[in-house]
C-alpha cells in the first residue's frame, strides 16, 4: 500500500549538496508495523517526512494505494494526507488549554463527514485506554503517557490507513514507552492499520514486524 521508490533527499549546505537520504526503496503492507531505527542524524525523521507527504524527495517517488503523493496538487495534498494518514509526534502537539475530550472533539468536528471516524471522542479515548476519569481533564495535567494516548486517539479521527509516528516514546520512561508500543500493536491488529514508527531505540522497536536500520541515510539492514 505504501511504496517508496529510489527516494533521495539532498539539501544545500553552503556551496555543497548534502545527501541526507539515499536511494531508499521500501514497502509497507496493510496492517504491518515497520520501525525505522538508526543513529542520531541518520535521516530517520527526514525519511518519515517524505513517506508521509510532509517533505518532498529530491528524486524518487512515494505512492500510497497507487497514488504518487508528489503528483497530487499542492492544494489537495493536505486533504489527501488528512484523509489517509494519522501523524503522532514525540511532543504530542496537543492544545494544552483544552481537555483530552476537546483535543479529539475539535479536529473531529473539522474533519470531512465522509472520512470522519464513526466513533465519538469518548469512544476513541476509550479505545486508546485513557482512564474514564481523565477524559475531561486539561491535557497539561495529564502524564506524558496519557498525553500520547490522546494524540493517538486524535490520529485516528479520519480512519487513516496508516499512522506515522516520529519518536512517539522519545519523551517517555521505559514502562510508558512499552505501553505506547503495545497500544500501537493493538491498533495494528484490531483496526488493521499500518504503522511506521521512527525510534532511535532498537529495544523499543522490537515489537514491530520489521525493523529498518538507517546508516547515514541508507538502509543498512531490514
Ligand atoms: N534542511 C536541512 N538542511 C541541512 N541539513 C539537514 C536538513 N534537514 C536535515 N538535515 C541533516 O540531515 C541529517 C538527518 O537529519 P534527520 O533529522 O532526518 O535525522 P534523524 O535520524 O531523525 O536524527 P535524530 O535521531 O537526531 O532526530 C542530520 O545531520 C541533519 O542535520
Amino acid at each position: 500500500m505504501l511504496k517508496a521508490k529510489n527516494v533521495c533527499k539532498q539539501v544545500k549546505c553552503g556551496n555543497e549538496k548534502l545527501t541526507i537520504v539515499h536511494d531508499i526503496n521500501l514497502e509497507v503492507s496493510q496492517g504491518e508495523m515497520v520501525a525505522i531505527c538508526g543513529h542520531s542524524g541518520s535521516g530517520k525523521s527526514t525519511l518519515l517526512g517524505i513517506l508521509s507527504g510532509i517533505d518532498t524527495p529530491t528524486t524518487g517517488e512515494v505512492c500510497y494505494n497507487d497514488v504518487n503523493l508528489y503528483n497530487v496538487k499542492e492544494s489537495e495534498l493536505a486533504q489527501f494526507r488528512n484523509r489517509n494518514f494519522g501523524i503522532v509526534f514525540q511532543n504530542y502537539n496537543l492544545i494544552k488549554e483544552l481537555s483530552a475530550f476537546e483535543n479529539v472533539e475539535v479536529p473531529l468536528l473539522l474533519a470531512s463527514k465522509k472520512s470522519r471516524n464513526k466513533k465519538s471522542p469518548v469512544e476513541l479515548l476509550e479505545l486508546v485506554g485513557l482512564d474514564k476519569e481523565k477524559i475531561n481533564t486539561k491535557v497539561s495535567y495529564l502524564s506524558g503517557g496519557e498525553q500520547q494516548k490522546v494524540s493517538i486517539a486524535r490520529a485516528l479521527i479520519q480512519e487513516p490507513g496508516i499512522i506515522f509516528a516520529d519518536e512517539p516514546t522519545g519523551a517517555l520512561d521505559y514502562d510508558n514507552s512499552c505501553m505506547i508500543m503495545e497500544l500501537f500493536l493493538r491498533i495494528k491488529k484490531e483496526l488493521n492499520k499500518s504503522i511506521v514508527i521512527v525510534t532511535h531505540d532498537e529495544e523499543i522497536a522490537r515489537v514491530a514486524d520489521r525493523k529498518i536500520i538507517l546508516n547515514y541515510g541508507e538502509i543498512q539492514s531490514t
